[in-house]
């Protein structure tokens, strides 16, 4: 299936295209060994195709990222379970696996993945914020929220967010905040800004509330997303460190595939799972060129940043509380600190910033940004030690990610989501940004590799009668029933 120049091409695709049936296996090549790779790779293989993984990294997992370099698992990408109830496509694996998650969130809170139950908020000054305050201000964004509804059933065009809220204050003077109020509104607003990892004015007004969200609330991984990715992985075919550059269609062989150091695969089909930020960027080139509209799905939909820089503290000298915040004039400068100890027992909390102040993170030294989030704890726990170690995410200009997760951009549909899923011939679209129910999210992606696999298995299973492809769903990832193990109910 391999070689490793132009020259000499193996011919090991079975021959898909050509007029006869075949009886040898059906050959895919999967690019992206994230949860939609893996679980569409595991799912092929189950279905008794010959599967080659063909990933960037030296690594498994993409955005699951599970450091243990501090001596226990932090996750520097994805760490909840959006959706900890049965109905989520990975709970019946979760629960198999035995993870245990930690509720941060009932269902529908204006913060989404926390809830009011647990927090410390603090103005610049370090002066805690009433909890009274906190709680009625959340109340005038949920409503200025509800209005902005109202307004985009208005205007014909679509707008963002932010100039929606704009002018539904004009409208509703008695919704404006003022002073600490003002601050803590701009907190809320910097949360939704970190959900959907994108500045409110760049976040469609029309769409931003198209995605789904499963019941269960929100459960953090306790040990880490980890060994669900290492469990997809399992008796696969990975090839790591292998960047793909080229995806060709051939007329009567399928596809061939050729990575930056001139390795060549061949195969019937390929399921493309590389994250939108490596299409928008062109990493990969496709021969011939991918239909418009596919080209302007990947152009129009956004990718957003946020990343995590986690701080680990000899011994924990904050309140015993889920998440700090600290407020301030402007969504821009306000804070967030998820503290770990309260749900993993580990002196750590992990600052979160997204959207515009990510990217201008992201450009300093990690002890620069290190620094940066200690000072935004000093402020409000002048008291707050130095950190024993830090780790740093960069997941806006690492070249195999370049983004954090697919939004809607002003002005541009969320059936997006859906075009970019919609196969080419013998290429099937997986991965978070392909998924219009659940995007930018683990378990959407996931969904969307086992997706991809039904639809390349339906695709061959007329010409390959003979073999009796099985079903693409591979049996350890049905929907067995077994319970979800979450504490903080
Ligand atoms: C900071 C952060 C926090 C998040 N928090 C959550 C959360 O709490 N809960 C949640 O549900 N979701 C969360 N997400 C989103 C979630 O991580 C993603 O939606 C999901 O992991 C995406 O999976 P994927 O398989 O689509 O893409 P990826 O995981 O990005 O997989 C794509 C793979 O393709 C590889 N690749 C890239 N280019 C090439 C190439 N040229 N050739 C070969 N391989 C290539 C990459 O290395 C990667 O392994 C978070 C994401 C981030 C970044
Ligand atoms: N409160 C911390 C925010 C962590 N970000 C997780 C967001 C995961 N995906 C959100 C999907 C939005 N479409």
């Amino acid at each position: 299936m391999e070689s490793t120049s132009d020259q000499s091409i193996s011919e090991s695709s079975s021959g898909f295209l050509s007029d006869q049936p075949s009886c040898t296996k059906p050959s895919v090549i999967v690019i992206g060994a994230g949860i939609a790779g893996l679980a569409a790779a595991r799912a092929l293989q189950g279905a008794s195709f010959k599967v080659t993984l063909l990933e960037s990294r030296d690594r498994v997992g993409g955005r699951i990222l599970t450091d243990y370099s501090f001596g226990f698992p932090v996750d520097m990408g994805a760490s909840w379970l959006h959706g900890a109830s049965k109905d989520n496509p990975l709970a019946s694996l979760i629960a198999r696996l035995g993870l245990p998650l930690y509720r941060t969130s009932g269902d529908d809170s204006v913060l989404y993945d926390h809830d009011l139950e647990s927090y410390a908020l603090f103005d610049m000054e370090g002066l805690q914020i009433c909890q009274h305050l906190v709680a009625k201000v959340g109340e005038v964004f949920e409503a200025l929220l509800e209005e902005t509804k109202k307004v985009r059933e208005e205007f014909a065009e679509d707008m963002s967010v932010m100039k929606a809220f704009s002018i539904v204050m004009e409208r509703r003077p008695e919704l404006r905040q003022e002073g600490l109020a003002h601050k803590v509104l701009q907190w809320y607003l910097c949360r939704l800004e970190g959900w959907f990892a994108a500045d409110a004015d760049n976040i469609s007004v029309q769409s931003w509330d198209e995605e789904e969200l499963l019941e269960g609330g929100h459960g953090l991984m306790v040990r880490g997303y980890a060994p669900v990715v290492t469990s997809l992985a399992e008796g696969l075919d990975i090839r790591l460190s292998h960047r793909v550059r080229k995806v060709v269609r051939r007329r009567h062989h399928g596809v061939r595939v050729i990575t930056e150091d001139a390795k060549i695969f061949d195969a019937d089909a390929a399921v493309i799972a590389a994250p939108l930020g490596v299409l928008k960027a062109n990493l990969i080139k496709f021969e011939p060129r991918l239909p418009d509209w596919k080209e302007q799905a990947i152009a129009d939909l956004a990718v957003g940043n946020e990343n995590k820089i986690a701080l680990f503290f000899e011994t924990v000298f904050w309140p015993n509380v889920e998440f700090l915040g600290v407020v301030a004039p402007t969504s821009y400068s306000c804070s967030y600190f998820l503290n770990l100890h309260k749900a993993t027992g580990h002196p750590v909390l992990v600052y979160m910033p997204a959207g515009r102040l990510a990217n201008d993170i992201e450009h300093l030294s990690d002890e620069a940004a290190a620094s940066f989030a200690v000072l935004q704890l000093k402020r409000i726990l002048p008291n707050a030690t130095e950190p024993l170690k830090f780790l740093v995410s960069h997941w806006g200009t690492d070249k195999s990610s370049l983004g954090c997760y697919t939004y809607d951009a002003v002005g541009k549909s969320h059936d997006l989501y859906e075009r970019l899923r919609t196969p080419v011939e013998t290429l099937f679209f997986a991965g978070e940004a392909t998924c219009h129910n659940f995007p930018g999210t683990v378990h959407g992606a996931f969904a969307t590799g086992l997706l991809a696999a039904s639809e390349c298995r339906k695709q061959f299973v007329e010409h390959f009668k003979e073999l009796n492809l099985q079903p693409a769903m591979a049996d350890d990832i049905s929907n067995e029933l077994l319970p979800l193990q979450i504490s903080r109910m």
